[in-house]
């Protein structure tokens, strides 16, 4: 017996040494499946299979990039390093480089991310001249985007006609038309969306049996993660490339599907059984993650769904805490109330800043836990929103790598041929790109064609100046040939004048921005020594690649270790971490608004399978929060819990109520007066009196405070609201003093924006808000 196998369970050890033939591997949240994978490629490895004949696909690069490295440890570097290992899009996008020939597409060919394809489309909308109101570039992209991962080409899609009537349902009868044209101008560009990774792989499969031989022969094992979450096109990906030699292994759990609105079936594994009829199913019914309350507390959610394939998921772990309920007056309040919990814990019991995960539904959560955070000087990393690769001046310079790398890239042209200024205008950009679009070729091709030919009448002047343009991206094409990633990518900083130019701004954003110039060609040095060091290409086009396929969750920078993380549900899959707040726990927000509109079970399930999720990423510790005051959208709105607060059963949550926690950091000067806090928690320092949770009194209470009584017998009264005009001077219960500046609305929608000398500016429903006037 191999030494590694004693680390697994009888169930996992079966699944790992059940190399051949087809395997399904079904089960809970925490019960090995990813490890089990892992030992099953090191297992492979150790039976004398060729790492080049194995392909796993994960879902994040971050978790392929793990995996490499356990299973290095078990059979050395210099054999992982040949493994196919990566997510589905860089492992094809892999493939389609080393194929680009027979699909037509330069071997450099860009991959454009979201906003440039929808910069794109939105060229196209105006250049058909249509509505950007009615055709929203955002909905054109996702259903182009739909039709992608549905394998509908352009003409498959127009000939739909049940996809037709819905276009037409939402006025917009020429997306088909926008696709066609959004298609071609990505191959003028030579460039690939996102989707097309694994649209072009199904049509080069299809299209090229030498082809799809070749890599069927060549995949001896394939191996897939988080299954539950493959879309159609990766679907019929796996099962064409594994048709051949069958030893197919996939790993999912059905509870953790979370992925539907990018087009994620969990069908993939009902279907799984009835492609490979000869299948085995192995079943992992331990949790080695989490402990029982945590684990039984997720069972007893996720039993509410109606759509799942039976399991026993049970944990041997500790019984562990209760579930910790943070009840928050407003968001600010949530924000605070967590950062304290963090603070406390730590203190307490010697957690690491990583040991914590605070985790949302939105993205727009996040700046409430950051301000919070910071001010306890707590350091967190947020993955996800606008990541630093989005940020204006990052996206320039990474535009001039773009073109240098692949000239046809029109989006990548476009942003930069003037930037820095070098006096050619919008009107002649215009003109090129008519011409390009006339001529059915790139902006590049018209450019490089000049004085020759002059389709666009461009005057002397401005010829000259593309001229010039165009040699100096000839120049540096050279220099990226020659010159590992950084030095080329440092010389196209001096030399464009980019770095100057940012470094003479002395404004705060100027240095801000000269700081990530910097900050991107530090990272870029570090690319080039580690690929340098594990015998990968150090070429810029290396590092361009490793951009393009970053994930939401793949971190960019390796000094983030020791720090809080800040993420979205759906970003925190596969992952676990000592404690997790779960936040934001309100109807409208989890479960989504989204999924209340449209009133669908199976939208609602989604997002149950979500807090699923969530909470099962806890090992040791679980917080829920939420407020009951949130602005959103501009507008200060009142929340109530969300229903999967109410649906756990109480025996698993843990309420105490009481107002000192907050008054005790009033005193640490961190609240403004008149600040109260409510809490709920298991405990509270020097007196850790516990409480049950009791669902009917917190459902009142919560009432109570909707209504604007305090809950706590004596109310407060507040004036008539109809008296309340601008200019007064009010009071408020939890406020305090405070100055109205507005009264806008109609009864009993009324509301009041008011300035309170502790608690700063505040937008009010009347109705509700009690004020008393004071002068
Ligand atoms: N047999 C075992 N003995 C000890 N620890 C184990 C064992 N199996 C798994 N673990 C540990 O349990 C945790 C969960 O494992 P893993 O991440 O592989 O689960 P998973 O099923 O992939 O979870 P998820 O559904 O969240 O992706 C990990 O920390 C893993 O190292
Ligand atoms: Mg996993």
């Amino acid at each position: 017996m191999f030494d590694y196998l004693k680390d697994l369970n009888k169930a996992q050890q079966e699944a790992v040494v059940t190399t051949e033939g087809p395997a399904l591997i079904i089960a809970g949240a925490g019960s090995g499946k990813t490890r089990v994978l892992t030992y099953r490629i090191s297992h492979l490895l150790k039976q004398g299979a060729r790492p080049s004949s194995i392909l796993a696909l994960t879902f994040t690069n971050k978790a392929a990039k793990e995996m490499k490295e356990r299973i290095a440890a078990v059979v050395g570097e210099n054999t992982a390093r040949y493994l196919w290992m990566g997510t589905f899009h860089s492992v094809f996008a892999r493939m389609l480089r080393t194929e680009h020939e027979v699909i037509g597409f330069p071997s450099n060919f860009t991959i454009f991310d979201s906003s440039d394809s929808k910069s794109l489309i939105k060229t196209i909308i105006k250049g058909f001249q249509l509505d950007d109101k009615v055709y929203k570039p955002n909905t054109v992209a996702s259903r182009i985007s739909m039709a992608k991962n549905n394998l509908l080409t352009p003409s498959a899609y127009a000939e739909n006609s049940e996809i037709r009537l819905a276009d037409k349902s939402m006025r917009m009868p020429a997306v088909s038309e926008i696709y066609k044209e959004y298609v071609k101008r990505c191959r003028l560009s030579g460039a690939m969306d996102f989707d097309d990774l694994l649209l072009k792989t199904n049509l080069l499969f299809r299209d090229h049996p030498e082809v799809l031989e070749k890599y069927q022969q060549r995949f001896d094992y394939i191996l897939v993660d988080e299954y539950q979450d493959t879309n159609f096109a990766q679907y019929l990906i796996i099962k064409k490339l594994a048709a051949q030699h069958k030893n197919i292994c996939v790993v999912g759990d059905d509870a953790q599907s979370i992925y539907s609105f990018r087009g994620a079936r969990i069908e993939n594994i009902l279907n799984f059984q009835s492609d490979y009829p000869n299948h085995k199913i192995f079943k992992l019914e331990q949790n080695y993650r989490s402990t029982q309350t945590i684990v039984n507390a997720a069972n007893s959610i996720i039993a509410k769904n109606k759509r799942q394939i039976p399991k026993t998921v049970f944990s041997e772990n500790a019984p562990g805490n209760s579930i910790k309920v943070i009840s928050a007056l407003t968001d600010n309040e949530e924000g605070f109330l967590v950062a304290q919990e963090i603070a406390e814990t730590q203190l307490r019991d010697h957690y690491k800043n990583l040991d914590y995960a605070i985790l949302y539904r939105t993205n727009a959560q996040s700046r409430i836990f950051e301000e919070a955070l910071r001010k306890r000087n707590i350091p967190y990393k947020i993955y996800g929103g606008l990541s630093f690769y989005q940020r204006k001046e990052i996206k320039d310079i990474l535009a001039y790598f773009r073109l240098v790398i692949n000239h046809w890239d029109n989006e990548a042209l476009k942003r930069i041929i003037n930037y820095p200024a070098r006096g050619i205008g919008q009107s002649t950009l215009a003109k090129l790109e008519t011409a390009a679009v006339n001529a059915e070729t790139s902006i590049w091709k018209v450019v490089t064609a000049l004085p020759d030919a002059n389709p666009a009448n461009l005057n002397k002047g401005t010829v000259t100046k593309l001229m010039k343009f165009a040699t100096l991206i000839q120049e540096f094409a050279r220099i990226v040939v020659e010159k590992d990633a950084w030095e080329a990518a440092k010389s196209i900083a001096e030399v464009t004048g980019i770095l100057k130019e940012l470094h003479s701004d002395k404004s705060p954003e100027g240095l801000s921005r000269h700081e990530n110039i910097q900050e991107l060609l530090n990272g870029i040095q570090e690319f080039s020594i580690s690929a340098i060091e594990e015998g990968r290409e150090a070429k810029l086009e290396n590092f361009l690649e490793d951009v393009a396929l970053l994930t939401d969750q793949d971190n960019e920078k390796d000094e983030d270790r020791d720090k809080v993380t800040l993420m979205t549900v759906h970003s925190a899959k596969g992952l676990e971490f000592k404690n997790v707040f779960v936040v934001g726990l309100e109807e409208n927000l989890f479960p989504s608004a989204q999924s209340e509109e449209k009133k669908s079970p199976e939208a609602l399930e989604e997002e149950r399978r979500l807090f699923y999720v969530a909470l099962t990423r806890a090992k040791e510790n679980a917080w829920f929060s939420y407020a009951n005051q949130r602005y959103r959208w501009g507008n200060l709105e009142f929340c109530s819990p969300s229903r999967f607060l109410l649906e756990m059963d109480e025996k698993f949550l843990n309420g105490l109520e009481g107002t000192s926690r907050a008054s005790q950091a009033r005193g640490q000067g961190d609240l403004p007066t008149g600040y109260r806090a409510r809490t709920l928690t298991s405990k509270q320092p020097g007196t850790p009196v516990q409480k049950p949770w009791r669902p009917d009194a917190f459902r009142k209470r919560m009432e109570s405070q909707v209504t604007g009584a305090n809950g706590k017998g004596a109310a407060f009264e507040g004036d008539d609201p109809a008296k309340i005009i601008q200019g007064m001077v009010v009071e408020h219960q939890r406020f305090g003093t405070g100055k109205v500046l507005k009264v806008e609305g109609v009864p009993p929608n009324r509301k009041a924006t008011v300035f309170f000398q502790n608690a700063g500016q505040k937008q009010l429903l009347l109705k509700f808000a009690k004020l008393k006037i004071k002068g």
